[in-house]
């Protein structure tokens, strides 16, 4: 990989004895909220891997939080606790969502009181009706077919404590949800995951990144995203089968060939060109690269050293 000189590349064998003597083995209880997130994460990354990591992320924000209460007692007013954001970008299929619960699910673990949210900018979308009137329907998921604006107020309103909705993306019905929202309230970390996360906009001079206190760049060979891609399309068809309501039904109930054609063509024309013109480029802007390999499991990290 190149443009990589500021990061320490750390291989697996030699992450995983980082913080190691803290590791306990996991209870009942904790494997069974895993599974519920995705039954196929390897066990022994989550030990080897995401517990580190998460130990790496409580760093940063006690780091953050101390570095913050002095910088009040400088400027004489009162400390307060401002949300710690951590976003998490990648391509398409690269498995963002399912790392971003997984460490939803691992922090709120570690800090019990802490209340830890979670939300995707898929909601940042313009809904298909609109993609349709700027002609943008095959371009979804490029940087013009989010309404990053509002994504930046969003964040900014976070930032600020101030209760806030997040729009709601549905793989189901392929759009945005019309009146469903998620609602972030001053959480004490909120993990924002999605592909542009780490992107400039074209007329802002700021980037939603200016908001995160720690970020995260999933990374993995385009041969194996594009896999995942099929496999989890294939997925999507096994559950629309039963639900005509469902955008993938028309294709789950026909020729299957002829399914994963039309899913293999959507790779090839859309999230391809928007993975190596605009996600990939933004990755020497996270504070660590995670480099999965075959069946996700992560093989070199990469930490910026400043
Ligand atoms: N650690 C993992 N182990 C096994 N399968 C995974 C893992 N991470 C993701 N997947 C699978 O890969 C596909 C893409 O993952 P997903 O989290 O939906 O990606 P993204 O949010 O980047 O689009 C899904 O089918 C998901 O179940
Ligand atoms: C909505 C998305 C951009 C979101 O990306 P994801 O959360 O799946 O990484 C993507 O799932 C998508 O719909 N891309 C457009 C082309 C397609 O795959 O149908």
């Amino acid at each position: 990989m190149d443009n990589l000189m500021n990061f320490y590349k750390i291989p697996r064998d030699e992450w995983k004895n980082f913080y190691r003597k803290h590791i306990v083995p996991l209870s009942d209880s904790e494997l069974k909220q895993i599974r519920s997130v995705n039954d196929r994460i390897s066990l022994t990354d989550v030990q080897e891997i995401y517990t580190p990591l998460v130990h790496l992320l409580g760093i940063h924000l006690h780091s953050r939080q101390q570095l913050l209460d002095q910088q009040a007692e400088f400027l004489g007013v009162k400390p307060h606790r401002v949300p710690f954001i951590l976003g998490i970008a990648g391509s398409v299929a690269v498995g963002k969502s399912t790392i971003a619960r997984l460490l939803q699910l691992m922090l709120q673990d570690i800090y019990p009181t802490k209340r830890v949210q979670l939300i995707t900018t898929d909601g940042f979308i313009y809904p298909n009706q609109e993609l349709k009137r700027r002609h943008l329907l095959e371009r979804k998921g490029f940087p013009e077919s989010y309404d990053m604006q509002r994504l930046l107020l969003f964040t900014n309103d976070v930032k600020n404590g101030l209760p806030v909705k997040a729009p709601v993306y549905s793989h189901k019905t392929y759009d945005v949800v019309e009146d469903q929202y998620e609602l972030v309230d001053d959480p004490d970390i909120l993990i924002v995951e999605g592909i542009n996360v780490l992107q400039l906009p074209s007329n802002q001079q700021l980037y939603v990144s200016d908001f995160f206190d720690f970020s995260i760049y999933v990374d993995a060979q385009e041969k194996l995203v594009k896999q995942w891609y099929l496999q989890r399309f294939e997925m999507l068809l096994d559950t629309a089968f039963q639900d005509p309501t469902n955008y993938y039904y028309p294709y789950a109930i026909g020729n299957r060939q002829d399914a994963l054609k039309m899913a293999q063509e959507v790779w090839q024309h859309v999230n391809r060109p928007n993975l190596h013109s605009y996600i990939l480029p933004t990755r020497s802007r996270a504070d660590l690269i995670l480099r999965k390999t075959t069946d996700h499991l992560v093989n070199e990290l990469f930490l910026r050293k400043y």
